[in-house]
């Protein structure tokens, strides 16, 4: 790649202060060529896309008033931050995005000074910077704080949580809320319809030729509007809910004119108190096929810019897991009328699409947040409904307490499709569903189980789906080992694994993704192989079996150490007091760094090769 004769004002740019050394004039093409690149290297490398396009000019924008890193962004997710990263060091590497050892795909603070907070979770930004605008006053530090976060990421309880606490002590922050109508699909819900409806009023484009005659020609309004702050509201649609909150509501405004973008952050940086400045862009901004089709380019594999769609899919018999469910949700719905299905705005990555347009009015997408997915769902239960929540591991997280304190003491009766458990690849650690077989199997009356395959993740859907309280199944991201998936609702015994392959010495139990590879060693080594099926409850009538009848037991999984399936094993062995040698093996007691999942299994000894000479070293 040619920076310096394809880009030759973005290749003068090596951080932020160059940004701040341009002539105004200079930044429409400093943002043209931004755009070219990004539209350049994510072709190359794949990742966030969409997002990005529309925060070309806003990042531009940003760096000029700012000054960073002194000042801090905090950019809320950061899947929309690859301008940001190319404008603050980082360009020559940006086609290593996501890959081992590249670009990470979120801002993240140990990969740069300008990369204030990690994120990668939504509608964190809000808080964060609040706590630095907090922490910064307290030092007598004057650096200006400023949360960027989309309509999507703004549906999070949490961004409304700060937004409380902010207007309410008057901080010293400013958000931005970059809306672009979309979230991953379509944004949903009646804060969006409020945008929208401000958006549309005819006030907004009134407001937007006067805002930019004051902007542009008039800084004196502004110092004006510093000391009578109501005539900065005068210039907005009135009586906003940010308003309401202690906020100085500025905007709709033209999010991709630059020129605009200065003038509005000059005059707000200014400002005392919490500001919130709307701004209007377009998801896909300037590449033609995103514009058009922002959720098929919000997250992308490589690409040909030239060609005006995304590579097809190869075609395959074998469905992921995230089909498998789809499938199932849609075939289950069909039979039993009292099925709900719930996701918090992961429509396409979860495989509810068929769902949600086969079943509308059972379809919920509560927007990003999982908190209440969880709750509704409880809600749900309590009337009889059957609920189902697909959810990320990760994101599940979020949603914890809900899971423990509005499900689980309840006994409700909801189920839970977890996608994306264990190791996710190029998102990195704050994607990755390490921790899922821990803090779900300490809850009591949670039924836990992992599929070793397709076809039991299909049974073990329905057998979740009948069982009388709640319960969980979670897979990976992508395709299992390739079994034929069964179109009925056979079920799996609760609690009952099955043995996959006799052998002597050695007894290996695995759970879910890892069964395939301990197949593989088992064979290898002539071990006794068990398909353990569920975390919770254990079968402990197999562990009792195999402890007999073996010398060595060893456990597998894709989950952490740290309260898993294996440390279940130990504490009913324990409970036996059955003393026999045991090799947990396990993810490790650290954040893994991105790569292909292939990649990270490796680095964790989780793959063939690693599970067999750990187990060759424990038992030699
Ligand atoms: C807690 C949480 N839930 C879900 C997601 C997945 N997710 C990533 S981006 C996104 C949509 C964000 O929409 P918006 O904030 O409007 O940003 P845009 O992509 O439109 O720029 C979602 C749902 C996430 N990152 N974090
Ligand atoms: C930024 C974000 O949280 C999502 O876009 C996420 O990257 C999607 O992951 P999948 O590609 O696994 O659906
Ligand atoms: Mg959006």
């Amino acid at each position: 790649m040619n920076i310096a004769e394809n880009y030759p004002l973005l290749h003068t740019i090596n951080l932020p202060e160059d940004v701040r050394k341009l002539s105004r004039a200079q930044l429409i093409p400093l943002s043209k060529e931004l755009r070219e690149f990004l539209t350049h290297t994510v072709s190359l490398s794949g990742g966030h896309f969409s997002a990005g396009l529309g925060t070309v000019e806003l990042t531009v924008a940003l760096h000029y008033v700012y000054n960073t890193p002194k000042d801090k962004l905090v950019w809320d997710v950061g899947h929309q931050a690859y301008p940001h990263k190319i404008l603050t060091g980082r360009k020559e590497r940006m086609p290593t995005i996501r890959t081992k050892g590249g670009v990470s795909a979120f801002p993240k603070r140990q990969e740069s000074e300008y990369d204030a907070f990690g994120v990668g979770h939504s509608s964190t930004s809000i808080s964060a910077a609040l706590g630095m605008a907090i922490a910064a006053e307290n030092k007598g530090e004057d650096s200006r704080m400023v949360a960027i976060i989309g309509d999507g990421s703004i549906t999070g309880g949490m961004a409304f949580e700060a937004m409380n606490h902010a207007g309410a002590i008057d901080a010293n922050l400013l958000v931005i809320l970059n809306d672009n109508d979309m979230a991953i699909s379509p944004n949903v819900g009646a804060m969006n319809n409020y945008f929208t409806k401000i958006i549309s009023s005819k006030l907004y484009s009134s407001v937007r030729e006067e805002s930019k005659k004051v902007l542009s020609g008039l800084p004196s309004v502004w110092e004006l509007a510093k000391k009578t702050e109501e005539h900065v509201k005068g210039m907005i649609v009135p009586g906003t809910l940010f308003e309401e909150l202690g906020f100085n509501y500025i905007g709709p405004i033209d999010g991709h004119d630059i020129d605009m973008l200065v003038d509005t952050l000059r005059a707000v940086k200014g400002l005392s108190g919490p500001v919130f400045l709307h701004i209007v862009t377009k998801k896909g901004k300037g590449y033609a096929p995103a514009e058009k089709d922002p959720l098929a380019y919000h997250g992308v594999p490589a690409f040909d810019r030239t060609k005006d769609c995304l590579p097809k899919a190869a075609p395959s018999p074998h469905p992921t897991y995230t089909q498998v469910f789809g499938r199932w949700i849609c075939d289950m719905a069909d039979k039993d009328q009292r099925l709900l299905g719930i996701t918090p705005a992961m429509r396409e990555g979860s495989g509810m699409v068929e769902f949600s347009e086969c079943f509308p009015k059972r379809y919920f997408d509560v927007a990003i947040a999982e908190q209440h997915a969880v709750t509704l769902a409880a809600g749900q239960a309590c009337q009889g409904a059957k609920p189902i929540v697909a959810i990320y591991s990760t994101f599940l997280q979020r949603a914890y307490d809900q899971l423990v304190h509005d499900v689980a003491i309840q006994n409700l009766d909801v189920l839970f499709a977890i996608d994306r458990a264990g190791l996710v690849g190029p998102d990195g650690p704050t994607h990755a569903g390490n921790f899922d077989y821990s803090f779900l199997r300490c809850i009591p009356n949670m039924l836990v189980m992992a599929p070793a395959d397709e076809n039991e993740c299909r049974q073990m859907l329905t057998t979740g789906y009948n069982y009388d309280g709640p319960a969980s199944v979670r897979y990976p991201r992508g395709k299992g080992p390739g079994s034929t998936v069964n179109t009925d609702f056979s079920e799996l015994e609760i609690g009952k694994a099955e043995i996959r392959h006799k052998g002597g010495r050695i007894a290996i139990l695995a759970w879910g993704s890892m069964v395939t590879p301990a197949l593989e060693v088992g064979k290898h080594l002539g071990a006794t192989v068990v398909n353990m099926r569920f975390i919770k409850p254990l079968d402990e009538k197999i562990i009792l079996e195999m402890a007999k009848s073996h010398d060595v037991l060893i456990t597998i999984e894709e989950n952490v150490l740290a309260g898993g399936a294996g440390s279940a094993v130990n504490e009913f062995l324990q409970a036996e007091q059955i003393l026999m040698p045991v090799l947990n093996i396990a993810l490790p007691d650290r954040f893994i760094e991105q790569g292909t999942r292939e990649e990270l299994l490796a680095e964790c000894a989780l793959d063939m090769p690693g599970i067999l000479s750990r187990i060759e070293d424990f038992c030699a």
